[in-house]
């Protein structure tokens, strides 16, 4: 087992990653505080890895939430079920909230954590590759709005992240593939040795080659620790974890939650955030290949919705949470591997890569 540290003063807290750690009882009960346990998954991952978590909590009073599975229930009227489990169940302040599964289910259930009385103990088990290198990292929790994604929620941090690497073979391979594009995103804005070794190794990522898969977890979960540790709140630098989203989410809540993967909107995000990115001159035409090309090695889509114009996109766009005072802001590359975040968009070579990156009618949805 490899342990790493989010940094954050007297809220700071370890990343566990290895294999078998949900089997590892001393280790799920190191970071509970009192004896009630309140497990947050969903009708997918529970029949996978429910009924063994709980057999290993054995002497604690453990309730749970199966929410419903997908994006589409990442919102306030699904969230409730979790405050009826809590409040059936008398769980009180010293109760942990375990929060079983992928990032949908980790970003309800730390929210509920960050309302339940104002705030109890929550514990990240990510079960997707993308939940283990983003979503359980750095305390953003909500749900979405149908006008937007993430659009309510908290910063609120765990007590601990377990990644048992050893659930990741039970992963859909699309789902593998979303997870990949935000291990693709850190070797982009932050990591060009990290892009260069993706290039060479992602056949091993694909292949779920254990070594490979636990370096990536761990270099990602640095990447992104670091980030966070100097801007917990998102008052600058952070802003670059959102390289490619503001197009991105977009995408998610134009086609309805779900229909494209986070990962999959992110990275044809990315794609178009790197074009402009190109037009700007901040990257040659061969890095912006390259980025294409690893995407589409990772099978993940590398052009926007044909359905979407660039009127749809402006509309979105405009209630990203970057958006200051009615000015866009975007995260675009001042290089391969450093982010810049700007409000100094050209609007010319906006619409350029709009038009470059929109797929045509003939291509098929990703999941198609
Ligand atoms: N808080 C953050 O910083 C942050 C970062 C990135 C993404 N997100 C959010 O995370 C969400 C996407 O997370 P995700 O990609 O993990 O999707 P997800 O949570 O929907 O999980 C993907 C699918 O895989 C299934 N699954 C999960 N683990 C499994 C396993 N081990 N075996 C078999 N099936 C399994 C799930 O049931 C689901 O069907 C989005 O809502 C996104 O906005 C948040
Ligand atoms: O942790 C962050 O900060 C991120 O931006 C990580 C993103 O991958 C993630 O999708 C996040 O939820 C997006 O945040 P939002 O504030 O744009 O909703
Ligand atoms: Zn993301």
């Amino acid at each position: 087992m490899q342990t790493l540290t989010v940094d954050l003063a007297d809220r700071s807290y370890p990343i566990h990653i290895g294999e078998q750690l949900l089997k590892n009882r001393e280790l799920l009960v190191r970071h509970v505080r009192a004896k009630q346990v309140y497990i947050v998954t969903n009708d997918t991952i529970a029949p996978l890895y429910l009924p063994a978590l709980i057999e290993l909590l054995d002497g604690y009073q453990v309730d749970t939430t199966v929410l419903p599975d997908g994006e589409s229930f990442k919102n306030l009227e699904t969230l409730n079920q979790i405050f009826d489990g809590l409040l059936e169940a008398r769980h009180n302040r010293t109760t942990t909230i375990m929060a079983l599964g992928g990032g949908v289910v980790g970003d309800m259930a730390g929210f509920a954590a960050a309302c339940y009385q104002r705030g109890v103990d929550f514990i990240q088990l990510p079960t997707t590759l993308l939940s283990m290198v983003d979503s359980s990292v750095g305390g953003k929790t909500g749900v979405n709005h149908r006008l937007g994604k993430n659009m309510i929620g908290a910063f609120y941090q765990p007590q601990a992240v377990i990644a048992d690497m050893s659930v990741l073979e039970s992963l859909p391979p699309r789902e593998l593939s979303a997870g990949i594009a935000e291990v693709i995103k850190y070797g982009l804005i932050s990591d060009r040795e990290f892009f260069e070794w993706l290039e060479s190794n992602l056949p091993d990522l694909l292949a779920r080659d254990p070594k490979a898969m636990a370096y990536a977890v761990k270099r990602s979960c640095e990447n992104k620790a670091q980030v966070v540790a100097r801007d917990e709140r998102e008052g600058g630098l952070r802003a670059i974890l959102n390289l490619g989203h503001t197009f991105g989410h977009a995408i998610e809540t134009h086609q309805g939650y779900g229909v494209w993967l986070h990962g999959e909107a992110v990275a044809a995000g990315m794609v178009m955030a790197a074009d402009l990115s190109h037009r700007r001159e901040a990257i040659t035409a061969d890095e912006l290949d390259r980025i294409v090309r690893l995407l589409e090695r990772a099978h993940l889509p590398v052009k926007a919705p044909a359905s979407m114009t660039p009127d749809d996109f402006l509309q979105l766009m405009g209630v990203d949470k970057k958006v200051v005072d009615g000015r866009l802001r975007l995260v675009l590359l001042s290089k391969l591997g450093e982010a810049l975040i700007t409000s100094d968009i050209e609007q010319d070579l906006l619409q350029e890569t709009f038009a470059a990156c929109r797929a045509d009618e003939h291509t098929a949805p990703p999941g198609a």
